[in-house]
């Protein structure tokens, strides 16, 4: 089997990403691996860190070498302006979004096996006048994929969002049977050619206090949920629940599930994040190309301080090597 080339991107450049993708790479990988960046900013931060890497501009992509701990090899896009660590600065996200693009587009093409995200700041991109809610619906949109499904894993457990990074008053609305269905489909299918789960098994979560206590707190369960659970588990698919979201996360649950699949955003990864926070990755599903990045944010706090963490990164590395070498012998 071939190594996989596994893209990096280089993330909010004021943020932790220069400094997590420098720690991680550190470490020896199995693989090819890229950054897409500015070679300059890593090259500063690794001075301001003290970390001793090799910075390697590439001139091609073609016969590239097997990761060497320490060294990063760099394919250069240009930065707007000097970076400031800690300092948000919007000429600099133009930047960031080309490392998308570049990294998204070179999946799409082949030449790289996946994707790896360092965080980036929407609310710094969407100053440019561009809507950014997220790596999920850009890579979305970047590969008219009609529906992807964000996920995070840590050794405790998977959880799925039929939502992703919408406001919480447009989140009742939002969970129609028509998403409901796609998600769930998308999420089971996933579950068995990526993850190996024959028969997924997925534990439901319902919107309201309760799961809406009979229809006392709510009838989203009762006029969407529990329908279109059923009619999925006339596809085939095992699905438990809706369950009260605040009890479920139990272990005599999980331990019978293969993935929580969670109403939106802060009903599921606040629990993930508690029992495996720096350590968990998130991964989107329903994409052709692979993606996986860190479960955390640009934490503009700690950057150029070595106080990041980089574990997050090295499990979002690991995840993509795994899954480029089992899409490549499932070919
Ligand atoms: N994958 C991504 O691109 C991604 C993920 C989450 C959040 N974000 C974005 O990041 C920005 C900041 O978000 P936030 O402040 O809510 O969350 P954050 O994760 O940046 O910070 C939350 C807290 O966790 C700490 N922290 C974060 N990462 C750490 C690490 N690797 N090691 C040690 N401590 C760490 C920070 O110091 C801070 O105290 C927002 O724009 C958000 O949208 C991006
Ligand atoms: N929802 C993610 C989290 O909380 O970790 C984060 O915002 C990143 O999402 P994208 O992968 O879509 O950027």
């Amino acid at each position: 089997m071939t190594q996989p080339t596994i893209a990096i991107t280089s993330g909010e450049p004021a943020g932790i990403g220069p400094d997590i993708v420098l720690g991680a790479l550190q470490a020896s990988f199995d693989a090819k691996l890229v950054v897409v960046g500015d070679p300059g900013v890593f090259s500063e931060r690794a001075k301001a860190l003290g970390i001793p890497a090799q910075i390697r501009t590439l001139s091609s992509l073609e016969a590239l070498p097997p990761h060497q701990p320490g060294t990063v090899q760099i394919w250069p896009t240009a930065l707007g302006e000097t970076v400031q660590a800690g300092t948000l600065n919007v000429a600099n996200a133009p930047y960031v979004l080309e490392t998308l693009r570049i990294t998204g587009q070179g999946c799409l093409d082949g030449v790289f096996d996946a994707v790896v995200t360092p965080p980036v700041h929407k609310g710094v991109l969407c100053e440019t006048g561009e809507h950014f809610s997220g790596h999920t619906e850009f890579f979305q949109h970047l590969c008219n994929s009609p529906q992807v499904v964000m996920m995070l894993a840590s050794q405790a457990m998977r959880v799925a969002l039929v939502t992703t990074h919408l406001p919480l008053k447009d989140i009742a609305a939002a969970i129609t049977p028509e998403t409901l269905k796609t998600v769930a489909r998308a999420l089971h299918q996933d579950l068995k050619t990526r993850f190996g789960c024959d028969q997924p098994r997925i534990l439901v979560c319902g919107l309201n206090p309760h799961a809406g206590e009979d229809g006392h707190l709510g009838r989203e369960e009762i006029d969407v949920i529990i329908p279109t659970l059923n009619e999925l588990r006339s596809e085939g698919l095992t699905l438990i629940g809706p369950l009260p979201a605040d009890t479920l996360f139990q272990q005599k649950y999980l331990e019978e599930a293969d993935c929580v699949l969670a109403m939106y955003h802060d009903q599921g990864l606040p629990v993930l994040k508690y029992s495996g926070f720096g350590n968990a990755v998130n991964i989107t599903l329903g994409l052709p190309i692979i993606r996986t990045s860190v479960d955390h944010g640009t934490a503009l706090d700690l950057a150029g301080t070595g106080k990041a963490s980089d574990g997050s990164l090295k499990v979002a590395i690991e995840n993509a090597i795994t899954m480029a070498n089992n899409a490549q012998k499932s070919i």
